[in-house]
């Protein structure tokens, strides 16, 4: 275990989904389960660490095969030797990993071929191709809480109440690890999550992008996703009912964007000059009378959609903004938190055209206010609810400083999208 685990802390920095930002992982093991493989030249293990690096500790998943040195298998995904001086591989790019899973999801049917999703993403998404019938999505959490992970819990909600807004669920993989905490204890949780995988669709950033850049009215698509947003924020009031906003609950969401600036601020010096006209504008949402909380999709931007041809507009992603506590994510919250993280998409799809050519700007500009306002007409129409006003302006304000933490972290080209929000937005 001791190669594994020095492998482990060489390779895993290097994922995206590790998130620790300061110091090398310092990785303990909370549960190590082999799988039945049907490869007898590997050995298919589902690690459970926990990682204790500043600001943790944090519990990640690691599937992994092992593998003979002579064996020829793909080399892409090589993490390390074990102590035996096995090659330790990356599960999800290995077969005798991927059939493992299948067999887990879906133990009557055959699978021709398994392949990850390529891109970004927090997690990692494996596509199977059954024999026949329609390609399956599994997401591998990469990040475990202890308890049902919220992507699986919304999603599982809407899909049996007959949402056409998310796709059909086919399974799910639970799992058992030992409490990363000082208490020594056993915990369960979410591993992996399987939908319906709508294959050759372009999600709605590259939709909104396209139309922004060719100068096409994107006023009908913006507006059918406001009507689309409703409806699941109405499904999910009625699958989740959730009491009355409190001053607890409200406390908990204002102390939620107080601490979000406190660490933007230390972050992204730029934020500084604006620091007293941002906690205005929180001192003033928090006095205005706020609707009932309810679940909500918590991470919502275009990124999150697709419009698949024949059902219309597809969310995805339910399990808030990586970057918040888990029982933040999983707490009744302002619906209106979604409405404003699209809003920010749409000011994003301007922003960076205008962060690839400057004199693209003003059309951009008018294109993003045209979106905003057809979308915000959408979701009225099929609500009844007109977004608007100081709450709605603190949490376009809040997702923009989370957009300055994070585009200071991964992409500083585009920091200056949100910190040019936040100047406007401070201003209204
Ligand atoms: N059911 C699906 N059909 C088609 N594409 C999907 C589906 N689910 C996810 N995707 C694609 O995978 C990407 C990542 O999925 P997401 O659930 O956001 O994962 P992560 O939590 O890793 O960010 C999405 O942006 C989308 O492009
Ligand atoms: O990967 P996630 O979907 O969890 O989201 C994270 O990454 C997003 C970028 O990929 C980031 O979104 C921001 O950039 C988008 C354009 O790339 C834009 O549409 C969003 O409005 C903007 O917030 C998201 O904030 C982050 O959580």
């Amino acid at each position: 275990m001791n190669s594994t685990l020095a492998a482990l802390t060489a390779w895993m920095p290097r994922q995206r989904w590790y998130t620790s930002t300061d110091g090398i992982p310092r990785l303990r093991v909370l549960s190590d389960e082999l799988l039945p493989s049907d490869d007898p030249g590997a050995e298919v293990r589902v690690l459970v660490v926990a990682d204790d690096a500043p600001g943790a500790p944090i519990v990640y998943q690691v599937p992994l095969v092992v593998r003979t040195a002579t064996d020829a298998a793909t080399s892409a995904s090589f993490i390390g030797l074990t102590d035996a001086g096995r090659r330790l591989l990356d599960g999800p790019h290995d077969p005798a990993y991927t059939g493992a899973l299948w067999r887990t999801i879906a133990p009557d049917q055959d699978v021709a071929r398994a392949e990850v999703l390529s891109g970004e993403q927090s997690n990692t998404s494996i596509i199977f191709h059954p024999g026949h019938g329609t390609p399956i999505i599994c997401k591998v959490f990469r990040r475990l809480h202890a308890g049902l992970n919220p992507d699986i819990e919304l999603q599982t909600a809407l899909a049996g109440a007959g949402s056409p807004h998310v796709p059909r669920v086919i399974g799910r993989v639970d799992g058992e690890w030992s409490s990363p905490g000082p208490i020594s204890a056993r915990e369960s949780g979410s591993l992996a999550f399987a939908q319906e995988f709508f294959p050759d669709v372009a999600d709605a950033w590259r939709v909104a992008l396209t139309a922004a850049a060719d100068h096409a009215d994107f006023s009908a698509d913006a507006h059918s996703l406001g009507r689309a947003t409703a409806e699941v924020h109405r499904d999910l009031a009625r699958l989740f009912p959730a009491p009355a906003a409190d001053a607890d609950a409200q406390a908990a969401i204002t102390g939620a964007w107080r601490r979000r600036l406190a660490i933007a601020l230390s972050e992204v010096p730029q934020l500084a000059p604006h620091r007293t006209a941002i906690e205005s504008t929180y001192v003033s949402a928090a006095s205005t009378r706020w609707p009932a909380l309810q679940r909500v999709h918590g991470d919502y931007h275009l990124g999150q959609v697709l419009q698949v041809p024949g059902r219309g507009w597809v969310l995805l992603d339910f399990e808030g903004e990586p970057m918040r506590p888990i029982d933040e994510r999983r707490a009744p919250d302002l619906a209106l938190r979604d409405i404003a993280g699209m809003l920010r998409s749409f000011d994003y799809v301007a922003g960076s055209l205008a962060v690839a050519s400057p004199d693209a700007r003003e059309s951009a500009d008018a294109w993003a206010d045209a979106a905003r306002e057809s979308f915000l007409r959408g979701y009225r129409d099929a609500s009844g609810v007109t977004a608007s006003g100081a709450l709605l302006n603190a949490l376009e304000l809040d997702k923009a400083v989370y957009e300055a933490i994070y585009e200071a972290r991964h992409r500083p080209a585009w920091l200056a999208i949100p910190l040019a929000a936040i100047t406007r937005l401070v201003a209204r």
